[in-house]
This record gives structure tokens, C-alpha cells and sequence, in this order.
């Protein structure tokens, strides 16, 4: 069954209760702001990676209710017909404002503000998060293991392993973002123009009466790019030198494109071995691609032993984050409008570590002045002019140290307005020029914030004037509510 052509029923209930409900306890045009971001980093990393705004802002886009998603919430006997109507005449009239793709953003900084009627950009929860949750949660994975690699091409193999259909694709593209060269997922290069690639799995091996017929059927009918899976009896007394063997035949008919591909057994001895007996052989450019439940930590690991490899395959780990499985960004109310003017809002609870940063923000990345050395990010209030010299605040509720002076700096915003309405304000560049993007992005931020182990905390401030706006808000409702 398909989940359908648009996602607007992916939702939890409460969006459609509480949009009903804002249709009849304030006015219809009730106006307000929304963030999205997130407060914890998976794998004790410092930062993600963006990712998902395509597919969020197609699915704005296209965001309709069929007859029988109407007739679906009418069955449910809780809504009344000027809501359902209004469902069935639906169109995005919000305005909204993201960083792009490929961007590492930090806690707290909206990746993401929604404004607009109260009773829409409500409904939009569930769907955007389900998107930018996953999509970034990857990307970032993707980034980690993709750095352990050090320039080692990493290739996407996790479609069997990924949480179902959209996970694998939508994943796919994500992995690229976050560094990958190449999926295995022929619908992800389809659809999102990136390369696919593989070799064999151990099924062609077994299917033939021996390791050398399979290998040399494979060889008949791919001559020209001839990668042998070396481990289904023996990969250095029967894989490898059966992959020579063929190899050498396909030297003769003037081929020479070879590799092989270890898939189990320890994974740095073994590609130690078939290294030398390779280049013995007369095959120095042959490649050696391993696979095997890698990850980050493993991929590092390998490296710093010796092992020779050419090219990665990574799957399940890299598909499902199997280390940190969950992003958990959120969608908080921070504002609503009333007459034009904006009333700040605010999140207050037990866990002071989960107070909500009032207004209308942007993001700015801050930079040692005349460089690309980013410093610093600072949220601060939309419609503010940053000063030259900022008495700034750590962002970070929980943090000790509360003030920092801020100067010599060039600030440079992160979010930009990406749709209008039904108007796209913005373009949607090839996943390749995302992961460029991505990759310029984190040139510019510290090494010790990239770290794989314990990376330095990169500084998040707010702007006095934001501060002062969040305390007088938390008086406000301490006392009143
Ligand atoms: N030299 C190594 N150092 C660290 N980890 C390694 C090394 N070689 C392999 N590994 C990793 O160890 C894990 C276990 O590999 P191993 O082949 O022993 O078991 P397996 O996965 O059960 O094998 P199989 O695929 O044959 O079932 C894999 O994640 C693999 O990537
Ligand atoms: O290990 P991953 O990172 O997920 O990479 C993808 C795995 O998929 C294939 O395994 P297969 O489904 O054939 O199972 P097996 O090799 O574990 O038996 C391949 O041989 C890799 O091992
Ligand atoms: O092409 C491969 O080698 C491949 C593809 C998916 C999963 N494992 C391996």
C-alpha cells in the first residue's frame, strides 16, 4: 500500500484537534510563530547537519486533502464542517525561513521558522519533524563516518537494513549529504540523480559449482568493471586467488578494472594479505572494498591499523544510526501576532534545560573578522541590528558561565526565507552541491568541535536584548499563568 501522495494526514491527532480547536476559540486568522530545533546531539557529538528541507517544503507545497481524507476526518465525528472545509480548501499561506541544507547547526538554533496562521502552521508539526528529524539524524551519521574515513570513498549499502521504504531512500540521499559518494538504492539514484554502485552479493558465489565459475561467468558478462566478493569459502586460500586468476584472464583481453570485496573475518589482516597478494600478483591498482557492519568507530580503527582499503560499503549503521537512533528536534510555539504586532511566547518548565527561546530569531554564525574562522553562533532577535560589541549570553540555559563580550566579528545569518505562501523562495541544488556546501560549512568551524571523541562545545549566545526578552516573558507567566 502506498502511504499516499501527500503526507498531509502523517500526523499525530492533536494537530488536527488543536487547528479545529484555534478555529473556534480565536480567530480564524490568529497569527503566530513556530521553531524547529533540537537540544541534544546524537552520539555525544557537538553539532548535525541539516537535511530535509526539500522534501519539507514539497510536501508545504503540495499539502491537499483529498475527498476521502475529508471523508476519513468527517467519520471521526469530532470535527465540524467549517474546519473540514477549510481543510478541503487548504493551501500554505505561511511564511518560512530555514537554513540550507548541509548547514551544521548546533542546540537551540531554529533550523527551521514557521509563521503564519496559527491554525496551519499547527498542522505542520508532526510531518516537518518526521522529515528533518530523520533526514539530519543521517546526514549526520553520515558525516561522522564519512570523517572516519578520511577521503575513502563510502558508499550507501543500507537499503535491506533501513526502517522501511522512506527511511531507505530518503536516508540515501542524506548519506551523500553527509559525505558518501555512491548508494547502493537504484530508486535513491533515480530519483535524486546519484550514482549507484555494488559488486555481488554471496548468492552469485554459492548459485555456480565453484568460486572460479562464478567468478568467471561475473567476468564474461562485466568485463569492464570486475568486482569479486572474495569471502564465501576461504579469502586467502580460495577468494583471492581465484579473483587473480580471473583477473589475470580479464588482463588478457585487455581489461583492467578489477577489485575485490571482503565482507567478514578481521578486516585488517585479511586486506593486508590480499593487498600483497594482489600487488604480487600484478594488480596494484586492483581495489580492495570492505563491508561489514561498519561504523565510525570501527572504520577509525581500521585505519589506524594498517588495514588497506580503497573503498567503503556501509549499511545498517550508517541507515538506521544504530549507535543514536533518535534526533529529537521540536516545534515550539514562540511567538503569536496580534494586530501586526508579535507577543513573545514562551516554554517554561520543570527541566530548566528545555526553557524555549522566545520572537522572531535568526541565527547568525559569527567570524573572526576579515577570516572564515567561525567563533561563535548568536541568536538574536529578527528585526535587531547587532552592535560592533555584543554583551552576549551563553544560549545554553544549564551552562555556567552566563556572559561573553563579543567583538572584532563579522556575523553572517544562517536562515533565509525559503517559501512564500505557495511561492519557493529557494532553489533545490543537487544533493552534490549540498554536500560541497556542507563540506565549506564545516572547513569553517573548529577541528576540536569536529572531533569524534569528547568534541569542544562550539559557543551558542543569545543577544542581551533576546535575554532580556526571555526574562521578562518567564516573570510574565510566573506570574500570571
Ligand atoms: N581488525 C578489526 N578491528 C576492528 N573491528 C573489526 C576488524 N575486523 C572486522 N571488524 C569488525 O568486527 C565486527 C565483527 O566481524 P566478524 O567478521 O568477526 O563477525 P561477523 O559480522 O559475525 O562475521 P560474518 O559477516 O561472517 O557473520 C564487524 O563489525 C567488523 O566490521
Ligand atoms: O553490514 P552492513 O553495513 O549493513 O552492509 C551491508 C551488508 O549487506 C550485505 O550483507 P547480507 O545482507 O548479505 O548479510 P551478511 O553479509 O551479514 O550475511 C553485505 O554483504 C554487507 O555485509
Ligand atoms: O553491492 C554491494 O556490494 C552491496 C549492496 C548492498 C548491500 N551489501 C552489498
Amino acid at each position: 500500500m502506498k502511504v499516499g501522495d501527500n503526507l498531509a494526514l502523517l500526523t499525530d491527532l492533536y494537530e488536527f484537534t488543536m487547528s479545529a480547536g484555534f478555529q473556534r476559540a480565536l480567530d480564524r486568522e490568529q497569527r503566530g510563530v513556530f521553531d524547529i530545533f533540537y537540544r541534544q546531539v546524537p552520539d555525544n557529538g557537538s553539532f548535525v547537519i541539516a537535511a530535509g528541507l526539500q522534501q519539507a517544503l514539497e510536501e508545504i507545497q503540495n499539502m491537499h486533502f483529498a475527498k476521502e481524507d475529508i471523508a476519513y476526518l468527517r467519520s471521526l465525528n469530532i470535527f465540524d464542517e467549517e474546519f473540514l472545509t477549510y481543510l478541503q480548501n487548504f493551501k500554505n499561506t505561511c511564511d518560512i525561513w530555514a537554513v540550507p541544507e548541509g548547514t551544521p547547526i548546533f542546540p537551540r538554533e531554529p533550523l527551521m521558522t514557521i509563521r503564519g496562521p496559527l491554525m496551519e502552521a499547527q498542522l505542520y508539526e508532526t510531518f516537518l519533524l518526521n522529515i528533518l528529524n530523520h533526514q539530519t539524524l543521517i546526514a549526520s551519521k553520515a558525516r561522522r563516518i564519512t570523517a572516519a574515513a578520511a577521503g575513502l570513498p563510502v558508499m550507501e549499502f543500507g537499503a535491506r537494513r533501513a526502517q522501511g521504504p522512506s527511511s531507505a531512500l530518503f536516508g540515501a540521499r542524506a548519506a551523500i549529504i553527509g559525505g558518501a559518494v555512491a548508494t547502493s538504492n537504484v530508486l535513491a539514484g533515480k530519483k535524486f540523480d546519484i550514482p549507484v554502485s555494488g559488486t555481488m552479493a554471496h548468492s552469485w558465489i554459492e548459485a555456480f559449482d565453484s568460486e572460479i565459475d562464478a567468478f568467471n561467468a561475473w567476468a564474461d558478462i562485466y568485463p569492464d568493471n570486475c568486482s569479486l566478493l572474495v569471502d564465501t569459502y576461504d579469502i586467502l586460500n580460495s577468494g583471492v586467488p581465484n579473483a587473480i586468476k580471473t583477473f589475470q584472464r580479464l588482463k588478457g583481453e585487455g581489461h583492467s578494472s578489477f577489485g575485490i570485496r571482503i565482507d567478514s573475518g578481521d578486516i585488517t589482516s585479511l586486506s593486508r594479505q590480499a593487498r600483497k597478494m594482489l600487488d604480487e600478483a600484478g594488480f596494484p591498482d586492483a581495489k580492495i572494498t570492505i563491508s561489514n557492519s561498519l561504523n565510525e568507530e570501527i572504520i577509525s580503527s581500521l585505519l589506524h591499523q594498517g588495514a588497506q582499503i580503497d573503498a567503503l560499503g556501509v549499511g545498517e549503521e550508517l541507515i538506521t544510526s544504530s549507535s543514536s537512533p533518535v534526533l529529537s528536534g521540536v516545534y515550539k510555539l514562540a511567538a503569536v501576532e496580534r494586530d501586526g504586532e508579535l507577543i513573545p511566547k514562551i516554554k517554561l518548565s520543570a527541566s530548566r534545560g528545555k526553557l524555549t527561546l522566545p520572537g522572531l530569531k535568526q541565527v547568525y554564525r559569527l567570524y573572526h573578522k576579515g577570516t572564515n574562522e567561525a567563533f561563535a553562533d548568536l541568536i538574536a532577535l529578527k528585526d535587531e541590528r547587532l552592535p560592533i560589541v555584543i554583551h552576549a549570553v551563553t544560549a545554553d540555559p544549564m551552562a555556567i558561565k552566563q556572559n561573553k563580550l563579543l567583538n572584532n566579528f563579522e556575523a553572517r545569518p544562517l536562515q533565509t526565507e525559503v517559501m512564500n505562501g505557495t511561492k519557493l523562495l529557494t532553489s533545490t541544488p543537487d544533493v552534490f552541491a549540498i554536500q560541497k556546501f556542507s563540506k565549506q560549512q564545516l572547513a569553517e568551524l573548529p577541528e576540536a568541535t569536529q572531533r569524534r571523541l569528547n568534541p569542544d562545545e562550539f559557543p551558542v549566545y543569545i543577544t542581551p536584548q533576546l535575554y532580556a526578552l526571555q526574562q521578562a516573558v518567564i516573570s510574565q507567566y510566573t506570574e500570571n499563568y
